[in-house]
């Protein structure tokens, strides 16, 4: 018997899917009968949020998925490696210089600034260091972007959903015209002078640049090894032939599409790892024992190939991802009429109209334990190399699934363990006074955050 149940978000119908063979078959199998997400708001209400790769529909999607694509490959993340790890040490530098043996830190105002500074020169070649000046113009603007803590971006969310015409009329953006202005314009002088300079960075804007002149092209996609899933290397395949013509808007679109996607999320992943890392000494010192070695083997010098290789620092990165999803759930809809066969004989069929509404529980999933025993143990043994094949894709699925999955997979990935690598290198992360045991998720904010925030302590690691 297939599991899925019913919901309504507002007058909106919407069947939960919770069992991982029907998932398999809505996001990978039957894909072209869900293709999209539900829009939230269309290219005329507000054209930047709409025409970023997250909110596209149907063909267009298609387009820019595989124009984008090839931007997102094992070897094209490994070049923005330096530039990451830049950041990293940056971050390490700035507590090392405070000379105390234990700093009390908010973690998630912290690693904001991180993931802030990774996207800033990872997307829009902008290179900032927001632990060292606050206040500075893009991270303030970034903060605007993703401002989930806040109810505005809430409330907006809810009136697109509702009352979409309300909105167009009373001229309602997701994006203020202060942020679209700046980001645009960022985007559009960084782009003139690199054209004009002829100056190559290993960054987001240029691989667009790239992808635009067709010096990327999708046969060069092919290639590469390095898809996510083979349904997206399939997909890359069969839009070949149609090749985007990326506009500057375009660009600047997919760069803020990708500052809202991945600065809140990675920092959000951050923050849940210091936790457990925390709570969970044990854990911790075979983690920093890897970094030891792995520092050693690379004589003092971090490589892509070194952070990459690094296996239990993987086991913990996923286990948090399982224990700590920070989507909780991802939508599709039915973009043609679709029928969910009966698995048994006593079962009936489950017609789906088209637009209707699916959710995938990713948290219900990962804290199922008929999938997970124990759920609410932090243990990263159920990813080693044994355990890892007896997990069944489809109940593990921080990053979503099938083609229309997270492009920014590898990036997010990348970026945390080379953050923790840098930290553990140094310091060891303890509970302080003002940590809460046990973490009490929020009920105010929109993304998934602790309730009394992330307060840990930095100390000095003692080298022997
Ligand atoms: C820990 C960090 C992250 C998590 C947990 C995460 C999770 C997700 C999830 C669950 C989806 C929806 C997938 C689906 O519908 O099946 C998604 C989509 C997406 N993510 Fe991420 N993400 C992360 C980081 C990033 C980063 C760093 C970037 C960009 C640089 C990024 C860019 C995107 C984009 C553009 C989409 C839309 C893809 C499409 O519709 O084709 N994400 N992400």
């Amino acid at each position: 018997m297939y599991l899925y149940s019913g919901i309504y978000q507002f007058f909106a119908p919407t069947l939960v899917i919770t069992d991982p063979d029907l998932i398999k078959q809505i996001a990978v199998k039957d894909f072209d009968h869900f293709v999209d997400h539900r829009t939230f708001a269309s290219e005329d209400i507000d054209p930047l949020w709409a025409t970023h790769l997250f909110t596209l529909i149907g063909q267009r999607w298609r387009e820019m998925r595989a124009t984008l694509s090839p931007a997102f490959t094992s070897s094209k993340i490994k070049y923005m490696f330096s530039l990451i790890s830049q950041s990293g040490e940056q971050f390490v530098n700035h507590f090392l210089r405070k000379n105390e043996d234990l700093i009390t830190v908010e973690m998630k105002d912290t690693f904001t600034r991180f993931t802030n500074d990774v996207i800033a020169n990872t997307a829009f070649g902008v290179e900032c260091d927001s632990l060292e000046e606050p206040n500075n113009e893009f991270y303030l603007m970034g903060k605007e972007v993703t401002n989930f803590g806040g109810v505005s971006i809430a409330l907006k969310f809810i009136a697109f959903v509702t009352i979409p015409k309300l909105c167009k009329i009373l001229n309602i953006t997701l994006f203020s015209q202060k942020v679209a202005t700046f980001f645009t314009r960022v985007v559009k002088s960084n782009i003139e002078s690199r054209e004009k300079h002829g100056i190559v960075r290993p960054d987001m804007i240029n691989l667009l640049m790239e992808a635009r002149k067709s010096g990327m092209t999708h046969e060069e996609a092919e290639h590469d090894a390095g898809f996510a899933t083979a349904q997206e290397s399939e997909l890359v395949k069969s839009t070949k032939t149609r090749k985007l013509e990326l506009t500057d808007q375009d660009i600047t679109s997919q760069a803020i599409g990708f500052f809202f996607a991945g600065f809140e999320s990675v920092s959000t992943l951050m923050c849940f790892m210091t936790y457990e890392l925390g709570l969970n000494p044990g854990i911790q010192e075979r983690l920093i024992q890897e970094v030891d070695e792995t520092l050693e083997a690379c004589d003092g010098k971090l490589t892509y190939e070194a952070v990459s290789g690094m296996k239990y620092m993987d086991m913990v990165v996923s286990e948090v991802l399982r224990k700590w999803p920070n989507t909780v759930a991802v939508d599709r809809v039915c973009t043609k009429p679709y029928t969910i066969e009966p698995k048994t004989p006593n079962e009936k069929p489950v017609h789906l109209e088209k637009n209707s509404a699916i959710w995938l529980p990713i948290m219900g999933l990962h804290r199922d334990p008929q999938y997970w025993p124990e759920p609410d143990r932090f243990d990263p043994e159920r990813f080693n190399e044994e355990n890892k094949t007896k997990i069944n894709p489809y109940t593990f699925l921080p990053f979503g699934a099938g083609p229309r999955n997270c492009i920014g997979s590898r990036l997010a990935l990348l970026e945390t363990k080379t953050l923790f690598f840098y930290i553990l290198s140094h310091f060891e992360i303890v509970p302080v006074e003002m940590t809460q045991i046990p973490l009490q998720l929020s009920r105010k904010t929109f993304s998934m955050t602790a309730e009394k925030g992330f307060w840990l302590g930095f100390k000095r690691r003692v080298k022997v």
